[in-house]
């Protein structure tokens, strides 16, 4: 739906979004997956064909809900004063392809990056690694930035993939989430298991997790684990 930003339940919706994603801003901080200004996340705005993202090259410690950028799915700015993320087009682009994603986030967090340089899929050897992405955590090819080439690669790489999780040749991570929050807890668990799997790796072979392992272990935690209704 094309969503007018002066129609008040648009509006309030939009507020919200710049609230939540300012402090989902945060998070990659506080998780330590970023340093500068490095990284971005972004956010849908629910019902609606905008989103919401960081503005580009500004200081973590600066970023408000006023700051944050508001952009149609072509990356046109609808609102805000700066210049939106230099990733919006790729974004945007994940958001028209993949319509039960609610949240992107990009990072380039140290073991997952290194991963990243390498081109080599994290192998799934970790009950937690099954638990959130359902196995290896895939590569996706070298994009240039600026345009929706790293949109496409994410996409190309996820789909027919359980993981909600890319590692970008050469360049960093980019997960998805069906809410933001979601992609942010993707987003510090591929850092957790990227750090936990090189370890491992630096001390010999490893042995992935046999199919029906994953398979069992992916499906409790997908539909039982945590706090349910
Ligand atoms: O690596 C890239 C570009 O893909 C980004 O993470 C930049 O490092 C941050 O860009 P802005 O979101 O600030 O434009």
């Amino acid at each position: 739906m094309t969503a007018d930003p002066a129609d008040p339940a648009v509006s309030a919706a939009i507020r919200q979004m710049r609230r939540t994603v300012a402090e989902l801003h945060a998070e990659l901080v506080s998780n330590g997956l970023v340093v500068w200004t490095s990284g971005n996340v972004s956010a849908r705005v629910p019902g609606t064909d905008l989103l919401v993202i960081k503005p580009s090259g500004v200081s973590y410690a600066d970023l408000t809900a006023e700051s944050m950028v508001v952009c149609d799915l072509t990356a046109a700015r609808v609102a805000g004063e700066l210049a939106p993320s230099s990733d919006t087009a790729s974004h945007a682009y994940i958001y028209r392809h993949m319509p039960q994603v609610g949240g992107v986030v990009h990072t380039h967090s140290r073991y997952a990056t290194a991963w990243a340089a390498r081109g080599e899929p994290i192998p799934c050897v970790l009950t937690a690694m099954a638990d959130e992405f359902g196995g290896d955590i895939p590569v996706g090819p070298f994009a240039p930035i600026g345009g929706e080439e790293i949109g496409r690669a994410v996409v190309t790489t996820l789909s027919g993939h359980r993981s909600s999780a890319v590692l970008l040749r050469s360049h960093g991570v980019f997960t998805v989430g069906a809410a933001p929050r979601d992609a942010v807890k993707a987003a510090v668990m591929c850092e957790d298991v990227a750090a936990t799997v090189h370890l491992a790796v630096s001390r010999g072979e490893l042995t992935p997790l046999a199919q029906d392992q994953i398979d069992a272990l992916y499906r409790r935690y997908q539909t039982e684990y945590g706090q349910r209704p």
